[in-house]
């Protein structure tokens, strides 16, 4: 599950935006289009002129935005703005048409958490909430003013622990669809991203960048002298290894199996030969607590003009399967013959 919120970076920008996204902008300018602005007109000719430049001013603000972050990935008014107005304009609804317009703080309250950031969106329903109540004490009955700002209180609390049940859902499913459960490590979903990422930047700024593949000498033959339970732990241990003797900055993937591509960045073939031996070395002294010989087969290959993603773990691949033929327990580095 995607997370429906739009995300703002430290701008209060909004960030990608997905199609779904994109649609629920869509359909919440397309409603406020329809119901607010023959709402705002009505009250203007009815000469509640500051309800309808409230009403208006938000609408305009809102599809100006909304073409903004469509088109440049940015807002053009900064949604305290757009929501400034939208406030002002219910709590005058509210005043002008008396506990009617009281129904379209539900709707504002529930869809605000879907589109604004978390602590904005609790901001705002508060403030919205705080104004219409106070409104509603000082002009309406006080067992209507209760009910009404008791149920929005309700409304906010229910949409908040929704929404926070789904975020947590989210994240969890998007951690288990990108990582191997076994290792912790990302699996190959991740691996297209990143690869691309790396190619991007050594095609502009000329950064190296070296490609690992490792694989498990003889696992088979693990798994069936010592079960599979004991194969899982060696798989384990080789990843720690792996992530033990790499830095933040390079990406360590478990392709499958008992095969692993780490992604060295900013690193040329001298110096990825270098790690490739530290991780052949580390994954030999697993056989010291394990009492029976475990290593692993390495190819290398660095990044090239010209290179795309298959093409270069290909080279990798042909690096780690000449590791095999030279006896296993070896690194390789790729050359073209
Ligand atoms: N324990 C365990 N075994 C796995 C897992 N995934 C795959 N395997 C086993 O890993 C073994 C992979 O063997 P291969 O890489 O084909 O061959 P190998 O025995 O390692 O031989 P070489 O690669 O030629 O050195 C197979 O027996 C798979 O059943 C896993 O998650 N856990």
């Amino acid at each position: 599950m995607e997370d429906i919120r739009f995300v703002p970076n430290n701008h209060g920008a909004i960030l990608s935006l997905n199609k779904h996204r994109k649609r629920l902008l869509y359909t919440i300018n397309l409603i406020c289009i329809i119901a607010i602005v023959p709402f705002a007109i009505l009250s203007l000719i009815h000469s509640y002129i500051w309800l309808g430049v409230c009403l208006l001013a938000f609408v305009a603000t809102l599809v100006i935005n909304t073409i903004c972050v469509i088109q440049r990935g940015r807002e053009y008014f900064h949604h305290v703005i757009v929501m400034s107005f939208l406030i002002a304009a219910l709590t005058l609804a509210v005043h002008h048409r008396g506990v009617g317009a009281v129904f379209w703080v539900f709707p504002v309250v529930a869809t605000s958490i879907f589109v604004l950031p978390m602590r904005a969106a609790l901001f705002f329903s508060v403030t919205l909430t705080a104004s219409v109540s106070i409104l509603m004490f000082m002009e309406m009955t006080h067992t209507v003013a209760i009910r009404a700002s008791l149920s929005l209180v309700i409304t906010i609390a229910i949409n908040y622990v929704v929404v926070n049940i789904i975020q947590e859902l989210q994240q969890k499913l998007r951690r288990s669809s990108e990582e191997d459960p076994l290792t912790g490590l990302s699996n190959r979903r991740q691996l297209d991203n990143e690869i691309m990422a790396v190619l991007d930047t050594y095609t502009r700024d000329g950064h190296s960048a070296v490609i690992l593949l490792i694989d498990i000498d003889r696992f088979k033959t693990i798994n069936d002298s010592f079960g599979h339970d004991v194969g899982d732990r060696i798989i384990q241990s080789v990843a720690n290894a792996i992530k033990d003797n790499t830095r933040k900055s390079d990406a360590v993937f478990r392709l499958g199996g008992d095969e692993f591509l780490v992604l060295l960045n900013g690193i040329d073939w001298s110096e990825g030969s270098v790690i490739a031996e530290t991780i052949r070395s580390k994954i030999e002294k697993l056989s010291e607590p394990e009492a029976f010989p475990v290593s692993a087969s390495i190819g290398a290959s660095v990044v090239y003009d010209g290179a795309d993603k298959s093409a270069w773990i290909k080279q990798a691949d042909a690096a780690m399967y000449q590791a095999k033929i030279n006896g296993r327990n070896c690194v390789h580095i790729y050359q073209d013959t």
